[in-house]
């Protein structure tokens, strides 16, 4: 496991990541979100080293990290940084070689990706000449050739068509299956909530929110759907209960206590048949954008 201690990163005058703690499980994927200038990038950027921090700490397996660690890690930064210039195997098959592989491993490995990612065409290619579509599958390769013991990605869906995305997910897949700790960023929270076994939220450089989907949802605010016959309408008048929303039938409720549910399910039976009432599971997405609101 991967455990960032309250780290913190001052520029100047502006601390952008302020005491920062959360933990990226083994095995696990840790979706990393927040606006602009949230300290996302920051935040990865003192967990590779290539940035020091002001202060705090990251373990590993409960150790602190080390250079030698650190370059066992597939990272895959904001400012990309493969050369423009080079054929995309040649670089690849380069890279693989500075993290330690063999040139035949480096080769058969980066060939297995640019496969996968369908670029087994244009090995021989300039990077430059590729799409940029092209060109970040390429950035993902290299991230991934070596085997990382932990996956840190920023953004690494940015600019990818869906085919290329499920291509992603399923390699991050076979990462995390293998005991892999994998952080990345998004914007995308449609990715989040398909990907992540847990969610860590920034906003102006602090953490407003982390844990499992599971823990998220039992923090977040409870709603209730209920369903009666003939009209919700009557809701409205019900002591604790506020109404969210109302369409015919169907109602969309908050509670100030669980005793309002009970109360107002009895009231509902009492007025007729009800076809359903039951909690609403939140998105991780509706969480991220309930938790930014507050
Ligand atoms: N080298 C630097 N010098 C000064 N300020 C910086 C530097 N790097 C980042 N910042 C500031 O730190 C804050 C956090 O930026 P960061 O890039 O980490 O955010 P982010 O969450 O990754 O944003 P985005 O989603 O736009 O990539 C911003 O206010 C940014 O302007």
């Amino acid at each position: 496991m991967l455990q960032v201690q309250n780290l913190t990163r001052r520029f100047g005058e502006k601390t952008a990541v302020d005491a920062v703690s959360f933990d990226v499980p083994s095995g696990q994927m840790t979706g990393f979100v927040g606006a602009n200038g949230a300290g996302k990038t920051t935040t990865m950027r003192m967990i590779m080293g290539v940035l020091s921090a002001s202060s705090g700490e990251v373990l590993l397996d409960g150790s602190p990290l080390t250079a030698d660690a650190r370059s066992s890690f597939g990272y895959m930064p904001e400012e990309r940084g493969l050369y423009p210039k080079q054929p995309i195997l040649d670089q690849l098959v380069y890279l693989g070689q500075l993290h330690r592989m063999s040139q035949s491993a480096a080769r058969k490995g980066a060939l297995d990706l640019l496969d996968r990612f369908g670029l087994a065409g244009r090995t021989k290619d300039k990077l430059e000449s590729l799409s940029l579509g092209n060109q970040q599958r390429v950035q993902i390769a290299a991230a991934l050739l070596h085997r990382p013991s932990v996956l840190i990605l920023d953004e690494p869906f940015s600019g990818l068509d869906p085919v290329a995305v499920d291509s992603m997910v399923e390699l991050l897949r076979e990462r995390t299956a293998a005991g892999v700790p994998v952080l990345f960023s998004s914007h995308q929270l449609d990715l989040v909530d398909r990907l992540c076994d847990n969610m860590v939220v920034l906003q102006q450089g602090r953490v407003i929110a982390s844990g499992t989907g599971d823990d998220l949802r039992a923090r977040a605010v409870n709603r209730h759907r209920i369903t009666v016959s003939p009209d919700a309408g009557w809701v409205r008048d019900e002591p604790g209960v506020r109404v969210l929303d109302v369409a015919g039938p169907t109602a969309i409720l908050q509670f100030d206590d669980p005793a309002a549910s009970q109360r107002l399910l009895a009231a509902a039976l009492s007025r007729g048949s009800v076809e359903e009432f039951a909690p609403i599971r939140p998105s991780l997405s509706e969480i991220y954008r309930e938790v930014t609101a507050a």
